[in-house]
């Protein structure tokens, strides 16, 4: 009849598939009737017809990343093998969760690079680099990484570390449009806090963003842009104007009457930006027609010097739901009031039909960084149920009623001013690593970790203009931490694959790993749960009961969160490897002496009779050579503090190496005054991530660093 339609692709073809479909559901009496085109969106809501594709970021708008293909089961996970690898060309931290589109693999690497590689083969089809400019490394709290792509009609969705959001034709990767979503007109704390991490979400013909920042001094926003013209629809402010003014936005009226009398006026919020960044989950829900996302933790941490130690902090660590059209307030749910734990509520929403208490609900679950599983009424954020998953000593529990937890006073640090060792810490019970709910099991499966905190209040407050703003007191130890004390910390330190039963709010099972901060987790039909970890492993774990059925050595610790398709009747399991990250960077020795992690970063997909195999690689590339014999003591003292303010969160704490970047106390820079201060001071290794920190310090600082990193590399490299 000469008709056609668009696929989920935006280009048109034969009627014929869409014949085959209506006529197999008995719908096609008349070869007249008139069929709408299917579009993105309702191939997405519809996404267990497209059991191929993958894609949205949590494969439906549900985000439960539970694909129902079944060819690897328990059954045959026996010939489960490598189908093929692909080498990234950037060796820092994947997290990207990759689209498969009409057996494409749309995929995102460190430092917002594109890939478009054949599915079936792992063959490059195009590639595209926004070229974001190296300095703005050091401006991320947790690495340069990125989540992944957006899809809509035809166009790619890719948003940057340096805050462009850019539309790609899908079948070549040429740019569409590119926007910059940082408004530089608006009151948002320290304007070059901002970078960006996280994946688009796009509903209803809008590609939607938040960014990240709180560790800098931003003031947290999403905004929704027009996925066609990349023109602004609207946008949405999580904390207050400082000056109690509108933005103009769909948050004014909500913030000025019900949010700005959570804060006190005078904390030092009102600089720093507050925080609340949206830099991870964001959420559509065909179901209510809301979008929902997660606010993310306060700047500065400190509560006493952010907001004088007053008010709950609204919008801070809570899921907000608004309106997908208009961005108007619909409800919010806080998580943390108070926040002075990095508590983000970032963390991956999803939404799930529960039957409770005799009757299914429509709900929202949520396991955000403050180790609590949170059960809340979608349509209208009412606290259902809520429940630690991991141990938690911040709080006593939650009010049964309103869900707000009861605090433990001594885990108010910034207001006590005595220091705290808080579970969890800052990385939180659960972190960047997606869950996944299995329909069949009931069961949601959640990568949990332990990792507690330290953490003193400062007295006195001055922001750093290219440093974290914490409020904290950071101080250098004038002796490093004994091996006893070590060893005493590794033990805290935990990581597990839950497998949460979410009506009765308790663990059903648990797989111990052997350390945290390990990725994502997929669950099949195959009743399998897919992971990678920290140690470089890629494991299938049986549904029911947590069985190892399948490990393979990725050979570098895997961060990102794996997906499932089909091509050709033939099921795939693909991941991204590659360690880094915020715990890949700062932990080092303790993160490392249990695994041995070393970013050697690359897409890997399996099949079940793949025939490929990994290269063998070299762990210790960089050659070792010997630091200098003498060092100033007195001045290496003096250079931990810089140290501490400036580098440990990219290069790692007491300067052990990290995997990822170059071990400085190998570098051939600091064998010489002049060169160390060519890249620390002037920036020469810009173009790496590595900005020029002259602005910040003074030259005898930088030259402290050097003397205490040649001190490090004395007291460690000698170590055995
Ligand atoms: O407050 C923020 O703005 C912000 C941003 C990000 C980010 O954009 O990656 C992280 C965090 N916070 C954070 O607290 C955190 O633990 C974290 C881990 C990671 C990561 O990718 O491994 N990013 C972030
Ligand atoms: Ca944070």
């Amino acid at each position: 009849m000469g008709m056609r339609y668009k696929n989920i692709r935006g280009d048109h073809f034969s009627s014929l598939r869409l014949r085959d479909v209506l006529l197999g559901m008995g719908i096609l009496l008349c070869a007249a009737v008139p069929v709408r085109a299917e579009t993105t969106g309702d191939a997405i809501i519809h996404a267990d017809d497209h059991p191929d594709d993958w894609l949205t970021h949590g494969r439906t708008y549900s985000e439960q990343r539970y694909s129902p293909l079944k060819q690897i089961n328990a059954k045959t996970i026996g010939h489960l093998h490598l189908a093929w690898h692909y080498d990234l060309d950037t060796n820092r931290g994947q997290e990207a969760t990759p689209l498969i589109i009409n057996g494409v693999m749309y995929t995102t690497t460190a430092w917002s690079k594109v890939k478009a590689l054949d599915a079936a083969t792992g063959r490059l089809l195009w590639a595209y680099d926004p070229k974001v400019d190296g300095k703005v490394g050091v401006r991320g709290c947790c690495d340069i990484v990125n989540r992944g792509l957006g899809y809509w009609n035809g166009k790619l969705y890719l948003a940057t570390f340096d805050n462009r959001l850019i539309a790609l034709d899908s079948r070549d990767g040429k740019v569409i449009w590119s926007i910059n979503t940082i408004p530089t007109d608006a009151d948002l704390g320290q304007q070059q806090a901002y970078t960006i991490t996280g994946a688009p979400r796009i509903a209803k013909g809008r590609v939607l963003i938040g960014n990240g920042g709180a560790e800098f001094g931003a003031r947290g926003f999403i905004s929704a842009f027009d996925a066609e013209t990349g023109k602004l629809d609207w946008r949405f402010f999580t904390v207050p104007n400082p000056h109690n003014r509108p933005d103009h936005a769909p948050s004014d009226t909500v913030l000025m009457t019900r949010a700005y009398p959570t804060w006190s006026p005078t904390g030092a919020w009102v600089r720093q930006g507050g925080g609340g960044t949206v830099w991870d989950s964001i959420v559509y829900d065909p179901v209510t027609d809301l979008v929902y996302f997660g606010a993310g933790n306060g700047s500065p941490w400190s509560y006493g010097i952010r907001s004088n130690g007053k008010g709950d902090n609204l919008f801070l660590d809570s899921i907000v739901a608004v309106k997908p059209d208009t961005g108007e307030y619909v409800w919010h749910f806080q998580e943390t009031p108070e926040d002075q734990w990095d508590y983000t509520s970032t963390q991956q929403i999803m939404t799930l039909d529960l039957p409770l208490d005799g009757q299914m609900r429509h709900v929202i679950v949520h396991a955000p960084k403050n180790g609590f599983f949170y059960v809340l009424d979608a349509a209208t954020g009412e606290f259902i149920s809520g429940k630690n998953f991991v141990f938690v000593n911040w709080a006593k529990g939650l009010d049964p009623k309103t869900g707000r937890p009861i605090f433990n006073p001594d885990a108010q640090y910034s207001v006590t001013g005595k220091p705290f060792y808080v579970f969890p810490g800052d990385m939180g019970g659960h972190g960047i690593a997606a869950m996944s709910y299995s329909p069949r099991t009931g069961l949601v499966y959640l990568p949990t970790q332990q990792v507690p905190d330290h953490l003193k209040g400062a007295r006195k407050f001055k922001p750093l203009p290219d440093g974290w703003n914490l409020g904290l007191d950071i101080q250098p130890d004038d002796k490093m931490p004994s091996v006893e004390e070590q060893k005493a910390g590794v033990r805290d330190l935990r990581g597990s694959l839950v497998a949460w039963d979410p009506v009765e709010q308790k663990a059903r099972w648990e797989v111990v790993q052997k350390g945290p901060a390990n990725g994502g987790v997929l669950s099949t039909a195959g009743d399998l749960v897919f992971q990678g970890l920290t140690d470089g492993t890629f494991h299938a774990y049986d549904a029911h009961d947590g069985k190892d059925l399948f490990s393979f050595d990725a050979q570098s610790g895997i961060i990102a969160s794996p997906v499932s398709y089909r091509i050709g009747g033939r099921q795939y399991v693909a991941i991204e490897v590659g360690w880094g990250g915020s715990y890949g960077l700062f932990a080092t020795g303790l993160a490392r002496q249990e695994t041995g992690s070393v970013n050697h970063s690359r897409v890997l997909a399996f099949a079940l009779d793949g025939r490929d195999h990994l290269p063998t690689v070299s762990d210790d590339p960089v050659p070792s050579s010997p630091p200098p014999a003498s060092f100033a003591p007195r001045q290496a003292l003096a250079g931990s503090q810089q140290y501490l303010n400036y580098c440990q969160y990219c290069h790692g704490a007491n300067v052990e190496w990290n995997g990822v970047l170059p071990d400085l106390r190998k570098s051939p820079a600091i064998q010489d005054k002049n060169s160390f201060y060519a890249i620390v001071g002037k920036g020469a290794l810009s173009s790496f991530g590595m900005d020029g920190f002259e602005k910040s310090m003074k030259p005898d600082e930088i030259e402290s660093i050097r003397q205490f990193i040649i001190e490090r590399a004395h007291q460690t490299l000698s170590q055995p």
